[in-house]
C-alpha cells in the first residue's frame, strides 16, 4: 500500500513535470529537453527508492511503461532541436547566397553603367532607368547589339523582379541568369541534328513548336499523271460495272495508262476483247515495283479495299483515291456518283491529302535468344492485334515500350492501332477516336480481365514490344489489318514501330472535314434529337 501511494505521488509529480514540460517551451516552440531530463532522473530515482522487491508485477510494468513515456519524449526534443539547428544552418547559407546576389548585381549594374558611358548607348539608359515591374523579357538579343553584353553577364533572358525588395535600389533591376541547355535529336538510335529544326526551334533557350506534322498537305502535280492503278473488291456485281466505266473513261478521255490486278483483267477481256491495252503483271515479284511505275492508284470499295491497296505497297504509297462502294466507307470518302468529276479535279490537282501513318511490325522468334530478324515485316494502316484465338485461356502478354515495362495483358488480347485505325477495331474496343494526322500508336487492350486498364496513345517514336512469356499457359496469335495470322509461342516478340512510309489518301474536302464527316456520317456520333424550345426555361438569365 505505501508502495503503491508513493507511486501515485510520483505520477502526480510526473504529471506536473509533464505540465511543465509543455508550459517550459521556449519561445521558439522547442521542448525544453532539461525539464524531460528530470522527469527521466525522477524515475529512475523513484524506482531506486521504491522497494521493487516483493512488489507485484502490475507495477514493474507500470514504472517500465514510464519509462519508456520518457524516453519517448526525450527522443521528440532532441529530433527538435536537431531541427532547429539545421535550420539556422539553411538561414547562414541563405544570407549567404543574398550576399553573393546582391555582389554580382552591383557589378552587373557597373558593367552595364560602363557600357552605357562608352557607347553612349540609349537602349542601356533605358535599361538603367527602366521601371521595376515584375517581368520577363527577352534582352539578349539587346544588348548584344548594343554593346551592353560586352562582359557577357546577360548571355539570357534577364528577369527583373519587383517583389525582391522594392525599397533597396540594389534589387530593383535583379538579374538572374536562365540556365542554358541544348536540344539533341535522337532518332532510331542515332543522336544527330537531322530533323529538329522541322520540328522545335530552341533560339535562346526558348522552345517553339515551327512545324507540326498534322498540318493540312496538298498534292499539287508537277507533271501530268500518266499511270493509274485500279484495285477493286472482289465478287461486287456493283463494282466490276463501275470498274468497266472508269477503265472506259479514263484510257479514252485522259489518255491514261491503267493497270489492274489479274483478276479484274481477266473480268475486263470476259466483257470486251477492247480492254487488252489494260495492263497487268503476271506474277507477284512484279507489285514490289508497281510504286515506280503508278502515279495514282484508285479503289472501288470500302474501308478493306483501301487496306487492302496499302498492303500492296511494302514501301512508298503512291496517292490513292478512295471510292466508296462499301457499308461503312470511313476512308473512302469519294462517290462513285461522280466519279468523272472526282478523277478530273484529282488530276488536275492540287487536292488536299491525308497522310495516314503505318505501323511496322516484326515477329521475333524465340526473343529471348535472337534479336535478328527472322520473317518478313508486317506493314498495317489499320492495326495489329495479337489475341488469344481458338485457345480458351486469357491471353499473358508483357508489353514494353523502348525499354521500359508497360504493363502485362492479361484478357484477350491487345490492340497497336494507328491513328487511321482508331475507328475501327481499337474503337469497338473502347479506344479513342483520334484524328489520322495526329502521330501516335494507340495501345487499346481488348476485353481485360481487370477492371483499371485503360487504353492508352503513345508517341510516335516509341519501339512496343510485346512478349509472350515463357510461363504463359498458351500461344497468342498476331493479326495485321485483320489478316495474316502468324502464331506466337512463348518466347516470340512482337516489334512494332512507325514505318517511315504513310498511305496518302486524297481528300474530299481536306483531312479534318473528311474525318469529321466520317464520324457523323459512318458512326453517328454523338446522335441526339435537339432538345425543343418549348418547355421550361430559367427566366433569370
Ligand atoms: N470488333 C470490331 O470492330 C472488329 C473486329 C475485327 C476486325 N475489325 C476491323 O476490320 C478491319 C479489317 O477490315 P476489312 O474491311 O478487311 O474487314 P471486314 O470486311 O470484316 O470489315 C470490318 C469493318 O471495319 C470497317 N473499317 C475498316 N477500317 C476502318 C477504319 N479505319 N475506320 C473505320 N472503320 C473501318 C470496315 O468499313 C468494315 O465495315 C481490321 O483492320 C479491324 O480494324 C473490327
Ligand atoms: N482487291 C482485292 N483483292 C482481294 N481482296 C480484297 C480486295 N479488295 C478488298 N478485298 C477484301 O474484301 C473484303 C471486303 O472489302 P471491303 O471492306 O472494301 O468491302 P465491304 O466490306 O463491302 O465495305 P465496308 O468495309 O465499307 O463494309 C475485305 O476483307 C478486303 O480485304
Amino acid at each position: 500500500m505505501a508502495a503503491g501511494r508513493r507511486l501515485i505521488s510520483f505520477c502526480d509529480s510526473f504529471g506536473h513535470e509533464e505540465a511543465s514540460v509543455s508550459c517550459s517551451k521556449p519561445e521558439n516552440g522547442c521542448v525544453d529537453s532539461l525539464s524531460i531530463f528530470h522527469s527521466e532522473k525522477a524515475v529512475e530515482e523513484l524506482l531506486q527508492q521504491t522497494p521493487v522487491a516483493g512488489m507485484d508485477e502490475h507495477l514493474i510494468e507500470f514504472s517500465e511503461a514510464l519509462r519508456t513515456v520518457a524516453k519517448a519524449l526525450r527522443r521528440a526534443a532532441e529530433g527538435k532541436a536537431s531541427a532547429q539547428a539545421e535550420a539556422a544552418e539553411w538561414k547562414r547559407r541563405y544570407e549567404l547566397e543574398r550576399t553573393r546576389n546582391i555582389q554580382m548585381e552591383q557589378k552587373a549594374r557597373m558593367a552595364e553603367q560602363f557600357s552605357a558611358e562608352k557607347n553612349g548607348d540609349i537602349d542601356c539608359e533605358r535599361v538603367k532607368n527602366s521601371d521595376n515591374q515584375s517581368m520577363l523579357q527577352n534582352e539578349s538579343n539587346e544588348h548584344s547589339e548594343t554593346g551592353c553584353m560586352k562582359h557577357g553577364i546577360w548571355s539570357h533572358e534577364v528577369l527583373r523582379d519587383r517583389e525582391s525588395d522594392s525599397n533597396s535600389n540594389a534589387d530593383r533591376n535583379k538579374i538572374m541568369r536562365k540556365a542554358s541547355f541544348k536540344l539533341s535529336w535522337w532518332c532510331n538510335g542515332e543522336n544527330g541534328d537531322q530533323h529538329k529544326h522541322d520540328i522545335v526551334s530552341f533560339e535562346r533557350g526558348n522552345i517553339t513548336t515551327a512545324e507540326r506534322s498534322s498540318k493540312q498537305i496538298s498534292l499539287k502535280w508537277e507533271s501530268d499523271p500518266q499511270t493509274v492503278l485500279i484495285l477493286t473488291k472482289p465478287n461486287s456485281v456493283s463494282v466490276r460495272i463501275l470498274c468497266v466505266q472508269m477503265v472506259r473513261w479514263l484510257r479514252e478521255r485522259k489518255k491514261l495508262n491503267v493497270y489492274v490486278e489479274p483478276r479484274v483483267k481477266v473480268e475486263l477481256l470476259a466483257e470486251s476483247s477492247n480492254f487488252s491495252y489494260v495492263q497487268t503483271w503476271k506474277d507477284d515479284s512484279e507489285i514490289s515495283h508497281l510504286h515506280m511505275k503508278v502515279d495514282l492508284v484508285i479503289t472501288l470499295g470500302g474501308d478493306g479495299t483501301v487496306l487492302w491497296a496499302a498492303s500492296m505497297f511494302k514501301g512508298p504509297v503512291p496517292p490513292i483515291v478512295p471510292f466508296s462502294l462499301g457499308s461503312l466507307g470511313f476512308m473512302t470518302p469519294f462517290h462513285s456518283e461522280h466519279f468523272k468529276d472526282c478523277l478530273d479535279s484529282v488530276l488536275r490537282g492540287p487536292i488536299s491529302i491525308t497522310l495516314r501513318h503505318r505501323l511496322l511490325c516484326r515477329v521475333v522468334r524465340d526473343a529471348a535468344k535472337n534479336e535478328y530478324e527472322t520473317e518478313e515485316p508486317f506493314l498495317v494502316l489499320n492495326e495489329v492485334t495479337i489475341d488469344r484465338g481458338i485457345s480458351s485461356y486469357l491471353t499473358n502478354l508483357e508489353c514494353y515500350c523502348d525499354n521500359s515495362f508497360v504493363t502485362c495483358v492479361q484478357g484477350d488480347g491487345l490492340i497497336l492501332s494507328t491513328t487511321s485505325g482508331s475507328t475501327a477495331y481499337s474503337l469497338a474496343a473502347g479506344g479513342s477516336m483520334v484524328h489520322p494526322q495526329v502521330p501516335g500508336i494507340l495501345f487499346t487492350p481488348i476485353c481485360p480481365h481487370s477492371l483499371s486498364f485503360r487504353p492508352l496513345i503513345l508517341p510516335e517514336h516509341v519501339t512496343v514490344r510485346i512478349m509472350v512469356p515463357f510461363n504463359s499457359r498458351s500461344p497468342a496469335w498476331a493479326s495485321f489489318d485483320g489478316k495474316d495470322r502468324k502464331l506466337l509461342a512463348a518466347g516470340d516478340a512482337l516489334l512494332c514501330s512507325m514505318a517511315p512510309w504513310p498511305v496518302p489518301t486524297a481528300c474530299q474536302v481536306d483531312s479534318t472535314n473528311d474525318f469529321l464527316r466520317s464520324i457523323h456520317d459512318g458512326l453517328h456520333w454523338n446522335l441526339r434529337k435537339t432538345q425543343s424550345f418549348d418547355g421550361p426555361r430559367d427566366r433569370d438569365l
